[in-house]
């Protein structure tokens, strides 16, 4: 495992998962398995569209398996980032790595539309994320069970049109399960949700997470979301991590508890000050 890099401003140390997972794994399997999630670092990344310079040196180490979200103000740079990291996005500079090789499949996005194919029903829509492994045997029972794991395996015939928003975000969900990710990175998945399904598509997320071990990346204009479900929480301030902020907070954690409303006026009021200094407009 590689080394953890040190942050700024923030001195705390990598959230360590490990008991968490082994706990739950422990008591489903009673044998030792090692973490599925991918580690990476990301090294001086920088990033401009034209004369804006959205990155300006990022350096960042998660550890396999942590549950990182990414907040900030609208625009400073959020999605590119995690686009640098899933590789949809080229930096004019700096570096990200992985522990380990990568193989197909093993980074998957879900971003905030289900981007489902109309004209294909939910379980082939599932199917496509196994990408070339749709023309395997055992394809459909992978995507069969996919759909299982978020609660939608009686919808496996029916056409997206005829789904809720929740239902197809379900739908884009099993779809990045299928390749079983090592890394997912989510940008805004839940942002189109309404208040109650966005409550119950958080607790599938942090059940998926915790259940199959991937590191995830979570990018949300949701200061709530990102202290209830994340491990860690990263503030993107001009173009870099002007706070890493450990949320040492057992899990299960309760919605509206004091703790995590503290924290999370924490965040926001530093949001809101950076948003009120007029230097930085
Ligand atoms: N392909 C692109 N071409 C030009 N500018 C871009 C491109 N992608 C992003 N930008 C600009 O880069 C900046 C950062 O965009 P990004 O989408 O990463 O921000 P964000 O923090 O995710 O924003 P939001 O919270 O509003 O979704 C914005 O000013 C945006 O307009």
């Amino acid at each position: 495992m590689q080394e953890a890099l040190r942050f700024l401003p923030s001195d705390a140390e990598p959230v360590d998962r490990a008991d968490f997972i082994e706990q739950a794994r422990l008591a489903r399997n009673g044998s030792e398995a090692p973490a599925r999630g991918l580690p990476l670092t990301v090294r001086g990344l920088r990033k401009s569209f034209g004369h804006n310079d959205v990155l300006r040196g990022i350096d960042l180490h998660i550890p396999a398996g942590q549950f990182v979200a990414i907040v900030g103000r609208s625009g400073c740079g959020k999605s590119t980032l995690l686009r640098l990291i899933a590789g949809l996005e080229t930096a004019d500079a700096g570096t990200v790595s992985f522990g380990e090789e990568m193989r197909a499949g093993d980074i998957r996005v879900m971003f905030q539309e289900p981007r489902l194919l109309p004209w294909a029903r939910v379980l082939s829509n599932v199917e496509v994320g196994l990408g070339r492994g749709r023309a395997s045997p055992d394809a459909q029972a992978r995507a069969e069970k996919a759909l299982t794991e978020v609660g939608l395996g009686d919808k496996r015939d029916q056409w997206p049109a005829v789904l809720s928003g929740g239902q197809k975000q379900r739908v884009a969900l099993a779809r990045a399960l299928v390749s079983h990710p090592r890394i997912l990175a989510f940008d805004e998945p839940l942002g189109a949700l309404d208040a109650l399904t966005r409550i119950s598509m958080q607790r599938l997320l942090e059940r998926v997470w915790h259940d199959q071990s991937f590191t995830a990346i979570l990018v949300t204009h949701d200061v709530s979301e990102a202290v209830a479900l994340a491990d860690r929480v990263l503030v993107i301030e001009e173009g870099r991590i002007a706070h890493d902020i450990n949320v040492d907070i057992a899990r299960p954690r309760r919605r509206g508890s004091a703790d995590l409303a503290a924290l999370e006026g924490s965040i926001l009021r530093e949001l809101l000050q950076s948003a009120d200094d007029p230097s930085e407009q």
